[in-house]
């Protein structure tokens, strides 16, 4: 079969009909197992790469590509989708039975996925032209400080989404190892990232971002942003 050419809409199309012809097919005799949360697990994940790569090919398709459905970001990321899914299949096997089947643990979790997914998206469509998956370093001339919306009470509530979403997925798939092993690596990733991104908007918005950071949280335990580099004017 001819491959589309990447970052082009017939690409986002392809992978749509592709996901759910070939999900529709499976969802029967994976809920026939009893695998209702490795089902939901597998649908909340196909949509989550989706609305990565459809919000960018909607708010900044200057910069779209195949990087944005967010598949091939890092080989970290590669390595604990599967330690995850290892760690589920043993103990499925092992213990289909009792604490492994889908119950109240993995409502909770499909709840927090479903809520930091939804919280992600309102950031990147609230952010617009304002987001992009790549740190910019450089200030373009339009891209204004986003104070509303989610950004009121959140300062990263695309990356408080992201961080509970990759909980979450483990909460739903009722992976104690997954859980930890999510915990640590994302917010490892985000306690170096966010005070590289706040020093950047410290200096893209001398005093504005200050004042901005006083009045909002980041949600995420224990990671904390870049001090400002600027006084705050009176
Ligand atoms: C992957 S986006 C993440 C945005 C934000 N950290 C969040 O979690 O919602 C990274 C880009 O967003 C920009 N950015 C972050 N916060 C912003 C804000 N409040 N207003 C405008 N741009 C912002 C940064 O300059 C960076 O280039």
């Amino acid at each position: 079969m001819a491959v589309p050419p990447r970052g082009t809409a017939l690409e986002a199309a392809t992978s749509y009909v592709l996901g759910i012809a070939t999900g529709a097919a499976l969802i029967p005799a994976l809920l026939d197992g009893g695998l209702l949360h490795w089902t939901a697990y597998l649908v909340i994940l196909f949509f989550f790469h989706q609305v990565e790569y459809l919000l960018t090919a909607a708010y900044r398709p200057d910069t779209l590509s195949f990087d944005n459905f967010l598949l091939n970001h890092s080989t970290a990321y590669h390595a604990a989708v599967l330690i995850c899914w290892v760690e589920f299949w043993c103990e499925w096997w092992l213990f289909s039975s009792s604490w492994k089947r889908p119950g109240a643990v993995s409502a909770i979790g499909l709840a927090m996925t479903v809520g930091a997914l939804f919280t992600r998206s309102l950031a990147m469509r609230t952010a617009g032209a304002n987001f992009s998956h790549l740190i910019e370093t450089e200030k373009r001339p339009k891209h204004q400080l986003v104070q509303s919306g989610v950004y009121r009470y959140l300062r990263h509530p695309a990356y408080f989404g992201f961080f509970w979403f990759s909980v979450g997925t483990q909460v739903l798939l009722v992976n104690p190892v997954g859980c930890m092993l999510y915990a640590l690596a994302s917010w490892k990733f985000f306690a170096e990232r966010i005070p590289y991104e706040e020093a950047l908007l410290h200096d893209f918005f001398p005093g504005e971002y200050t004042r901005y950071c006083a009045r909002t949280v980041i949600g995420i335990p224990f990671v904390q942003g870049h001090a400002a580099r600027t006084r705050v004017p009176d």
